[in-house]
């Protein structure tokens, strides 16, 4: 099993609020019903009297009548039985009723409280009292009520069901024993005792039994609700590389469901013990001491009258208490909790990027007030140096030479083992903080190489490392990298979901929810205030089918300058930008820190880079705009053809 400590640690169901609140509420709640409490109480008496009626008449139709030779008195005891088993069931049809008439007022009070408290929250969380209620608030807002009037059902049957077997407990008790009191009191000392011994070692573990039952009712829950965000999300999962920390996830919500699942079963052996003292302990008295009863006067249909009692009303109604106290009882205390809790309240942030502020971005409220990763300056504060920055990046190596962000060696690659190869034997350094433009004419293999650098194609020959680490290295799929580099293709990856969450998407586990102020700073950055704000904010709805592909570039764009990856490759990502669009996302990804390589198709953007790539199969060359000028006839030609027009 998967580390257990864990598994302990995020046990769920460890709540540290006092049940009694729920009981004293309960109890004021039925305070105010006395007419349907009575209603209860006198059908349940018509219930009693079945159960008496059930041991009684048939202790008496074998004494007084088959045993002693007068059948006639013998059926018409047993007619008793009869009419007070339809006296039974006519009075468990209208306790029914009486349990509905207790049930669907607390259903109303709870459906009443929960809709008005999150109407309220949905107010004051847009803080716009006025009516102004945003379509993110109002959407959350459906949603949250839609889970908690479903949560208000549940809690509605499973104090119904309570109400019965708890109720059905007490009246059969009552009838039982009035009906051994009535057959022979010393009937009372065999069955009794037992009984009350049963009943103390369920009272003295359903507390703890109750809160293993909520433990695995919410592991339960939890494990359901990660499977069917996995399965909505599998394509995001994809994309993003996120198979093993979903992986991951997955396996703690299963550890920690199976050790609620296993404590549990510990803890049902107490519930075994209890039924068997309580339950059938009288009925193995009451054999082994049948020579002593006789002997004291006990008739034999007395004994069979209280084996009836024993075996057809008190076990079937001590086992119903015991297993309904444990699952519904459990089941009504976790549903008032998350009720009466609620979600947590959403706390309004000032707005701290005058940008930002100025799209409304940071009008919208995070869920949780947590800072994206604790030690992290965010990248777009004021300027600040990043952790991507040069400062992180400019290492040095052993010997004390600086690790450059990117080096290839002799690399080699084509698709598939009997194809040409796209680049051959490719030898390139990125020093870190560097900012590199490759070109070349279509097809010469550019985004071939930046799937290469981001590690999504390995070499046929030859090495590529990222900061002095061979990619070779790093497992399969591209998760481990996150943290290393990020790739923004031509064709940004958008998905139907909130902006906050795609732009996220790429964001590693451990960092926490980064704070609005991150997310805003990094849409600022790349220019798409205007974009954001017209889809809501951060909490609007993507569609990405209502989007231009510039559009798509952008939030793909933001998403990336998000990231804490120091080395950022942009393969043609701001292609479907106007060149002033695109001159400010690049100068973004360069203030951003880190180094930058970028997939050119416009002669602006290779000027604006250190250095730049031409990729021409052997006349492939490396150098500076004005050496390139001088020494490689293709990239003459290509700034020739570049120059006025906008694409290669
Ligand atoms: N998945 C693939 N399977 C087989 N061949 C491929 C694949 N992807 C690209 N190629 C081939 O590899 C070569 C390089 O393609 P690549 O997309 O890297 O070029 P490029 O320089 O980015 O082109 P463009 O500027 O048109 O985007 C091309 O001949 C292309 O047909």
């Amino acid at each position: 099993m998967a580390d257990r400590p864990a598994a302990r640690t995020a046990r769920p169901g460890r709540h540290r609020r006092r049940p009694q609140g729920f009981v004293q509420a309960g109890l004021r709640f039925l305070g105010r019903r006395p007419r349907v409490l009575c209603g209860l109480a006198g059908w349940s008496a018509l219930e009693a009297a079945h159960t008496f009626a059930l041991g009684f008449a048939l202790a008496r139709a074998l004494d007084d009548g088959f045993l002693a030779g007068r059948p006639a008195t013998g059926l018409a005891w047993l007619a008793v039985a009869g009419a007070g088993l339809l006296a039974g069931a006519l009075g468990t049809a209208r306790v029914h009723r009486q349990v509905a008439a207790l049930a669907e007022p607390l259903r109303d009070e709870l459906v009443r409280r929960v809709v008005g408290r999150a109407l309220h929250e949905a107010v004051t969380a847009t803080g716009n009292p006025g009516g102004g209620v945003g379509e993110a608030a109002d959407a959350s807002g459906t949603g949250a009520v839609s889970r908690l009037t479903h949560q208000v059902e549940i809690a509605r049957d499973s104090f119904a069901g309570l109400v019965m077997v708890s109720r059905s407990f007490a009246v059969t008790l009552v009838g039982a024993v009035a009906g051994l009191a009535a057959l022979a009191p010393e009937l009372l000392l065999v069955v009794v005792p037992p009984l009350l011994a049963g009943l103390a070692v369920f009272a003295g573990t359903l507390r703890v039994l109750a809160r293993r039952q909520r433990d695995v009712l919410v592991a339960d829950e939890e494990l359901a609700r990660e499977a069917g965000n996995t399965v909505r999300a599998l394509r995001d999962v994809a994309a993003c590389g996120a198979g093993d920390a979903v992986l991951r996830s997955a396996r703690r919500r299963i550890d920690a469901e199976r050790w609620a699942a296993d404590a549990l079963a510990r803890w049902g052996i107490a519930r075994a013990v209890a039924l068997g003292i309580g339950g059938r302990l009288p009925v193995v008295l009451l054999l082994v001491l049948a020579p002593w009863l006789l002997r004291q006067g006990v008739g034999a249909g007395a004994l069979a009258g209280a084996l009836t009692y024993l075996t057809q009303a008190l076990l079937p109604a001590l086992q119903s208490l015991v297993h309904g106290l444990g699952g519904a009882g459990a089941r009504l205390a976790v549903v008032l909790r998350r009720l009466r809790e609620g979600a947590p309240p959403a706390p309004v942030r000032k707005p701290d990027h005058p940008e930002a502020d100025a799209a409304g971005l940071s009008r919208h409220p995070v869920s949780e007030p947590v800072p994206h990763g604790g030690d992290r300056e965010t990248p777009h504060g004021g300027g600040r140096e990043t952790p991507h920055g040069r400062g992180r990046e400019g290492v040095p190596g052993n010997g004390g030479r600086e690790v450059p962000a990117l080096e290839l060696r002799g690399v080699t690659f084509g698709y598939g083992p009997g194809a040409e190869p796209v680049l051959r034997g490719l030898d390139l350094t990125v020093a870190a903080g560097g900012h590199l433009a490759v070109v070349g004419p279509s097809g010469a293999g550019k985004s071939t190489l930046a799937l290469l650098i981001a590690g999504l194609l390995r070499p046929t020959a030859g090495e590529v490392l990222l900061y002095g680490r061979p990619l070779s290295a790093a497992p399969e799929g591209g998760s481990a990298l996150l943290c290393h580099r990020v790739l923004i293709p031509q064709e940004s990856y958008v998905f139907s979901g909130s902006v906050r969450e795609n732009l996220c998407c790429l964001l590693p586990e451990r960092a926490g929810a980064p704070a609005d102020a991150a997310l805003s700073g990094a849409v600022a950055a790349v220019g798409a205030c205007g974009l954001v704000r017209r889809l809501g904010g951060l909490d609007g709805r993507v569609d990405p089918t209502a989007l231009s592909a510039g559009e798509r570039q952008q939030l793909g764009l933001a998403r990336a300058w998000l990231t804490p990856a120091p080395l950022a490759v942009l393969d043609e990502a701001s292609s479907q930008l106007d060149p002033a669009a695109e001159e400010r996302a690049e100068d973004a990804f360069r203030r951003r820190g880190g180094t930058l390589i970028v997939i050119a198709h416009r002669i602006s953007s290779a000027l604006r880079a250190d250095r730049v790539l031409v990729l021409d199969g052997a006349g492939t060359r490396c150098g500076t705009h004005a050496e390139l000028r001088e020494h490689s006839p293709l990239y003459r030609d290509l700034t020739a053809s570049w120059a006025p027009g906008p694409r290669v």
